[in-house]
């Protein structure tokens, strides 16, 4: 690891060389959270994003972990999706299935994705009935400070804007308090039509991974950790505060390079 650290009121920063090493470190972390979680509580509640998230997890199909971790005990969801056919390029649902899913024992029942025949505003609500089935049974935690389910893990990643699963800036989901679930159909990155957990769900989960990778995520990157006087509304980046969970950056080089105090020399 390049550079290691705890911010002070921001979470773990994991520093890598390269997207190599990211990617070991990701799937450590993934396969400890997992042991520690089937050990707790009998399962593991993960919930996925889109974008480059999913190659960066690809060595979690591969010796030793896909041979190691309890994959029987994982149930998936996402923190956000496209409202698209399960079969379309676009589907975060498809993506997963590809490049994760499809590759390692998952149970087919215990995957857990929108009903791509709805509307995004109908897909949003049925999502959270089936998230709220799961939490009484208890498959997913709850919160003890609010109604809120307690992911195992959240995976995020983050766009050069700042925005996180379908949280993008200035957009009034961001304020969606009494949902779990909520839908936009004026995304400003393709595809337009998402549905998305709300800021209250990710805050109560019980560990939160933002994954950023690249030059072009620097600015936003440092505006999300470091303490920068604000002459915007916050990015949505910087609104992920788990109340009582653990919150850890996975960025490489690049993407850290505008941090305060992290200058690397090629
Ligand atoms: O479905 C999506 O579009 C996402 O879930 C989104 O939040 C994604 O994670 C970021 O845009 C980062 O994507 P990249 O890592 O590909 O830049």
């Amino acid at each position: 690891m390049a550079l290691s650290g705890v911010h002070k009121d921001r979470g773990e920063l994991r520093i890598h060389e390269s997207l190599d090493e990211l990617g070991t470190d990701l799937a450590d972390y993934v396969a400890e959270l997992s042991e520690a979680s089937v050990k707790e509580r009998g399962v593991f509640a993960i919930a996925l994003s889109g974008g480059s998230l999913i190659g960066l997890m690809g060595k979690l199909c591969e010796a030793p972990y896909n041979k190691t971790v309890d994959w029987t005990k994982w149930y998936i969801f996402w923190a956000d999706e496209r409202v698209v056919a399960k079969n379309h390029a676009d589907s975060n649902y498809k993506l997963a299935k590809d490049g994760l899913l499809s590759k390692v024992p998952i149970v087919p029942s215990h995957v857990h994705s929108i009903n791509d025949s709805l509307s995004a505003e109908e897909a949003a609500n049925e999502y959270e009935f089936d998230i709220r089935q799961l939490v009484k049974t208890r498959t997913i935690g709850v919160s003890d400070i609010s109604d809120c389910p307690k992911f195992d893990l959240i995976l995020l990643g983050m766009g050069p804007d700042g925005h996180v699963a379908s949280l993008f800036p200035s957009q009034s989901v961001l304020d969606a308090n009494d949902e779990w679930v909520t839908f936009i159909t004026d995304s400003p990155k393709p595809p337009p039509e998402r549905i998305t957990f709300t800021l209250p769900v990710i805050n109560s989960a019980s560990n939160v991974a933002v994954v950023v990778a690249g030059e072009d995520k620097a600015e936003a990157v440092h505006l999300a950790i470091d303490d920068v006087v604000p002459d915007c509304p916050p990015l949505p980046a910087r609104m992920v505060q788990p109340t009582k969970g653990k919150l850890v950056w996975f960025l490489d080089k690049s993407a850290a390079s505008k941090l305060d105090g992290y200058q690397f020399s090629e």
